[in-house]
């Protein structure tokens, strides 16, 4: 910095006192001074002048050690995320940490011995983020996963059932006649069956069964673990307990059928592609033939 940009000492503490952020000069493992930013649970007096081992976890500690190395041997700011659960720091716990908080923290060193060391709380951001891959993984008529997040867990599950035991299924699950229930009944009605359906089939299934809505009228139903024949067992439970639904409507009772389409993994050159093919295929067989049906790999 130039004399003539020199800035005035007197102003750092007002630079602190205005920054969002929680910052800490901390000399020998001891806080110095801590500006609370927006973190208005932390008691300053409270907490100058001890030392940072007393205060926080030893996951915490370690990860902030590599980032004062990191900041030493660069000479440079060294940038770290944190999880602060009150679970895990009962020192700052009792001061008031109340609920788990996200940091993005910025590190400097000063010399040796001394460091500073900022925290920007992100909670708000992650929060976001959640809502936001939350929303891209779900379909928000039913709540269930869509399309788009089945194919990287069907991947993973085809490529750890080829490498141990081979096994795993999958289901497509059509409702028949959609567009008349939609035509008789009305859209919500429909939107309600679907619901419904999801709903049932979600209670249905196992712990481990990854449920989609596939597309407009069509549940998937991926089965890890499980063989052809229990699959095919699995498509006729879903086709008995849709059949079985009887849901009341400003226009009457909706019910309906639904056609299952099978397919299991069938060897090592097997892909989710050629799978997800077969299934397609079953699925068409079984509409063809009628509806209310299950048909799976011949
Ligand atoms: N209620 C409701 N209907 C939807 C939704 N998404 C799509 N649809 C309707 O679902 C219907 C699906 O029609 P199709 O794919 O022809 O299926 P279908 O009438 O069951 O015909 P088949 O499958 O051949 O038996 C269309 O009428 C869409 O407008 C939704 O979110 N809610």
């Amino acid at each position: 910095m130039s004399d003539g940009q020199a800035f005035p000492e007197s102003c750092f503490a007002s630079v602190l006192a205005v920054t969002a952020d929680c910052v800490f000069i901390i000399k020998d493992q001891c806080i110095q001074y801590v500006s609370v930013g927006d973190e208005v649970w932390l008691q300053p007096d409270s907490i100058r002048g001890v030392s940072i081992e007393n205060l926080l976890s030893e996951t915490i500690l370690t990860t902030l050690r590599e980032q004062v190395s990191s900041a030493q041997a660069s000479g440079d700011v060294s940038k770290a995320r944190y999880i602060f659960r009150p679970e895990h720091l009962p020192e700052l716990k009792n001061l008031g940490l109340s609920e788990t908080i996200w940091f993005e923290t910025r590190l400097n060193c000063v010399d040796a011995s001394t460091y500073v060391w900022s925290l920007r709380n992100i909670n708000e951001r992650k929060k976001l983020e959640r809502k936001i891959s939350h929303q891209a993984q779900r379909d928000s008529l039913t709540g269930a996963y869509n399309r788009r997040a089945l194919i990287p867990v069907m991947e993973q599950n085809i490529a750890q059932a080829q490498r141990y035991d081979g096994i795993c299924s999958m289901l497509l699950i059509d409702i028949d006649d959609f567009s008349r229930v939609n035509d008789d009944f009305g859209w919500d009605a429909g939107d309600q069956l679907l619901r419904q359906i999801v709903t049932s089939l979600y209670q249905m299934k196992r712990t481990a069964d990854f449920l989609v809505r596939f597309g407009d009228d069509q549940i998937g139903l991926f089965l890890p673990e499980t063989n052809h024949e229990q699959a095919v067992l699995a498509g006729e439970r879903a086709r008995r307990l849709v059949s079985e639904l009887d849901i009341p409507s400003a226009s009457g009772n909706v019910s309906c059928t639904v056609s299952v389409g099978v397919s299991s993994l069938s060897g090592p050159e097997d892909t989710a592609a050629e799978m997800m093919k077969r299934i397609i295929e079953n699925l068409a067989i079984a509409r063809h033939c009628g509806g209310n049906r299950v048909e799976g790999d011949s």
